[in-house]
């Protein structure tokens, strides 16, 4: 498998008064077109640092980021914006639904801003709540769901566009530990049987077992990068 992400010799530094944070002090790794990979690092390490300039969603002070041969680090506001749209879904801790919509109008929303036609969007949309088994709940408002199943749509919502990479930043921090497990599941059996590749960040070394590869973070620097050989099947 080729490489869909890489990354060299990343820096960030934050000024603060007087002083530099190196939020990310020279890191550099790749990970491969339908890998699991998962960041793993204590509160300040520096993981959602890096998550956030794999996204564009901040620029590096120096250093590379390439996904599927574009530099990430080179692109303009725009171009960030339609690079997003069109490859990578984005799964958060705090699920992100909007509350005045149901799970099938939450699933449905990012392909509205696609401008993609209203019965195309509804059919995708229930397809993809089929592939996280919540078609029975595709009428409830986010209040009416539980935290997993909130969980459920937000994952169904960021697969709808059909992006090659997902960026999930602790997606299980607000469950408890056996719906941590279902969500976790879900997300190894999205990148075995679809290809995708799914980046995760996450301070549980537990849940970074599931990924394929375990990259750890201390202090703004990759301290190990391990490659399993292959994950369980389920
Ligand atoms: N905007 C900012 N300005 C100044 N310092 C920052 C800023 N953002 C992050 N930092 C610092 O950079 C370091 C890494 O922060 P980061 O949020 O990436 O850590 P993290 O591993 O994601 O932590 P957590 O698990 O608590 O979210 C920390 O020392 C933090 O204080």
């Amino acid at each position: 498998m080729k490489n869909i992400i890489c990354v060299n010799n990343l820096y960030k530094l934050y000024r603060v008064g007087d002083t530099a944070v190196r939020a990310l002090d020279g890191v550099s790794f790749t990970v491969r077109e339908g890998e699991f990979c998962a960041i793993v690092g204590t509160s300040g390490s520096g993981k959602s640092t890096l998550l956030n300039m794999l996204a564009g969603l901040e620029r590096p002070t120096k250093g590379e980021v390439i996904i599927n041969g574009h530099h990430i680090e080179k692109m303009n506001e725009s171009e960030l914006v339609s690079f997003r749209g069109n490859n990578v879904g984005f799964i958060f801790q705090s699920f992100h639904l909007l509350p005045a919509l149901n799970a099938l109008e939450n699933v449905a929303l990012p392909l509205s801003f696609r401008g993609e036609e209203r019965g195309l969007r509804k059919k995708k949309a229930e397809k993809m709540l089929r592939m996280v088994s919540l078609e029975k709940q595709k009428n409830h408002m986010p209040n009416q769901m539980s935290g997993g199943q909130q969980q459920r749509v937000s994952i169904a919502r960021a697969l709808v566009s059909d992006p090659r990479i997902i960026f999930a930043d602790e997606p299980t921090g607000n469950l408890d530990s056996r719906t941590s497990e279902d969500v976790m599941r879900l997300m190894q059996k999205i990148v075995s049987e679809q290809g995708r590749t799914l980046v995760m960040v996450t301070h549980d070394m537990n849940e970074a077992e599931y990924a394929d590869r375990i990259i750890r973070v201390i202090d703004g620097k990759i301290v190990e990068n391990k490659e399993k050989r292959r994950k369980q099947e389920i």
